[in-house]
């Protein structure tokens, strides 16, 4: 990688914290940082050189994947780390960020390269923007990228509004919009296990898919983010990006080569193939919203969402939504893609489950042996794999069928310790490699099928459905499945009830 100073604005939140220091060492651990970078952290509150860097020594302690290997290499790493109070809405402040970064620039020969990193409040990103051009931070003959958290507008006109902001200051092909379920491996395996065996292939279409479920559930309830999440909801919060994007992953068709431009092309084909909902009654037959009452969980018992802090205690926000999303192109015509996420559901998982169609003729029916589905499941998080649900005659038996799986289980084998999202993300953003950010045109498509949602949501709340924390969520999405013959495959294989995640999980182990 070459040398760059990186800034990260809002340096003090809890982005910073969990996700971007954490990154920042294991990069520099695994040599992928090199020596010729520097990284500023700003925000408004006072901090001295030596307070931020306890910051980041105390964040990197709590969530970094390798523990800091003695005191001679945390200072030689520290000494990269400098922070600047600074007001994002006052220019002033980036002129005097320039004048420290031309210093920077010179300690750490970085080659006049940027990358600004905004951990804020999305309303905070135009401003940024403009001022870096103003404070001169853009004038040197290094390449300078700009990198923006979700979320990326509230509907279109927003979206259309902060694009048109930032692109008055950095081009398209600099503008790095976060989605960091792109960062994590196996939404990137989607691609790797379809486009490089012979066998998927072949069956990856209508013709041998029945359909397609993809769940991201959360035992978590808002925690202390209800002000956001209770104007977002989970259609914004998740639909909008990362359930459209898992779904971009396994539908759209294989590029012809691995450019990032030629693989987001063919993402977008799938977002301008989504049939669009026409009108309030279609919303309602295709899309069940929820939101949590008081529940119990593992003996826990939890508050309702209405009484959570920050939250409207009348608030009619969604915490779930299930919907059945049709991609209208000739691979996949009438195969129904349902996707569904929640809070305080009882599992964390995310999986993607392709359901194969049965077989043209069931010889074992003479036999009363009905035969389940083919499944080919991707465990995305936290157990990261993928199995294959199939038939198999029961050792010993007469011609007893069962359910066998072949289980690739990533996580068992080498531990939840791959590369976490966002350090994959801060170096392939660091190396130019757009890849796996999310283009303009994604996301003012993505907007233009969620907004179609929303506006139905906005009418009336009438259709809102109430599910107890730690349940499932509403029965009706589970009735929507079985409208169609279908239902939503249990998590990992097994029936509700019978996982204990803790125990199915491997725990995430601490490099040395
Ligand atoms: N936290 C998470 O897990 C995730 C966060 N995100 C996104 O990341 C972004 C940041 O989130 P998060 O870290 O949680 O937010 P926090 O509220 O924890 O942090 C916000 C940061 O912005 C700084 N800030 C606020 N106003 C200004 C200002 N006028 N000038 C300079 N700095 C300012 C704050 O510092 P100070 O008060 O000192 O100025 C603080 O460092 C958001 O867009 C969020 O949606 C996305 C996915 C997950
Ligand atoms: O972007 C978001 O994602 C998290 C879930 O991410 P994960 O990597 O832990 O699965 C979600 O909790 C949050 O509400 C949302 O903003």
């Amino acid at each position: 990688m070459s040398g760059a100073v990186f800034y990260i604005f809002g340096a003090t939140g809890d982005l910073a914290k969990r996700k971007l220091f954490p990154a920042f060492y294991s990069l520099y651990r695994e040599g992928k940082l090199g020596h010729n970078f520097a990284v500023v952290g700003l925000a408004r509150r006072p901090r001295t050189n030596e307070q931020f860097r306890e910051d980041v020594q105390r964040s990197i302690n709590d969530f970094a994947r390798y523990k800091i290997a003695d005191d001679g290499e945390w200072q030689e790493f520290a000494k990269h780390f400098e922070y600047m109070s600074l007001d994002i809405n006052n220019v002033a402040g980036f002129h005097e960020l320039n004048a420290l970064t031309a210093k920077l620039d010179e300690r750490f020969q970085t080659g006049g390269n940027r990358l600004f990193y905004l951990a804020l409040a999305p309303e905070l990103f135009g401003n940024v923007s403009y001022n870096l051009r103003e404070g001169g931070l853009l004038e040197t003959k290094g390449w300078h990228r700009l990198v923006i958290e979700k979320p990326f507008g509230y509907d279109l006109p927003s979206a259309e509004r902060l694009n048109s902001q930032l692109r008055q200051v950095f081009e398209e092909q600099d503008i790095y919009r976060i989605d960091h379920y792109l960062g994590k491996e196996m939404v990137q395996n989607i691609e790797f296990v379809r486009f490089a065996n012979a066998f998927f292939e072949p069956l990856w279409n209508n013709k041998y898919i029945a359909n397609i479920q993809i769940t991201l559930s959360e035992t978590v309830g808002v925690e202390e983010r209800g002000g956001y999440y209770d104007h977002s909801g989970a259609l914004r919060d998740m639909g909008q990006n990362h359930m459209l994007q898992m779904l971009m992953m396994m539908a759209m068709e294989p590029p012809s080569r691995l450019h990032p431009e030629d693989i987001r092309d063919e993402k977008v084909k799938v977002l301008r193939s989504l049939r669009l909902f026409e009108n309030s009654e279609d919303v309602r037959a295709n899309v069940v919203r929820g939101q949590y009452t008081n529940g119990t969980a593992k003996g826990k018992s939890l508050p309702a969402y209405r009484d959570e802090d920050s939250v409207n205690p009348q608030s009619t926000t969604e915490t779930y939504f299930a919907a059945r999303v049709h991609v209208d192109n000739f691979r996949w015509a009438g195969v129904p893609f349902y996707i569904r996420t929640g809070k305080r559901l009882p599992l964390k998982t995310t999986e993607v489950v392709v359901e194969f169609k049965n077989i043209p003729n069931n010889v074992y029916l003479a036999k009363k042996h009905d035969l389940q589905p083919n499944l080919l499941v991707f465990r995305v998080n936290p157990m990261e794999g993928i199995y294959f649900k199939m038939n198999a005659k029961q050792p010993g038996s007469e011609g007893v069928i069962v359910p066998v799986a072949m289980d690739f289980c990533q996580s068992c084998q080498i531990g939840i310790n791959t590369p976490e999202a966002y350090e994959r993300l801060l170096h392939d953003a660091a190396r130019g490699d757009s890849t796996y950010f999310t283009r303009w045109d994604e996301v003012a498509l993505a907007w233009t099928y969620v907004d179609r949602i929303a506006a139905a949501w906005a009418e009336t709340s009438t259709d809102l459905k109430t599910y107890p924390a730690g349940s499932w969520g509403p029965d009706e999405a589970a009735e929507m499945l079985a409208k169609d013959g279908f239902k939503w495959w249990p998590i990992n294989g097994q029936n509700e009830g019978e996982v204990d995640w803790e125990t199915v999980a491997p725990k995430a182990s601490v490099l040395t």
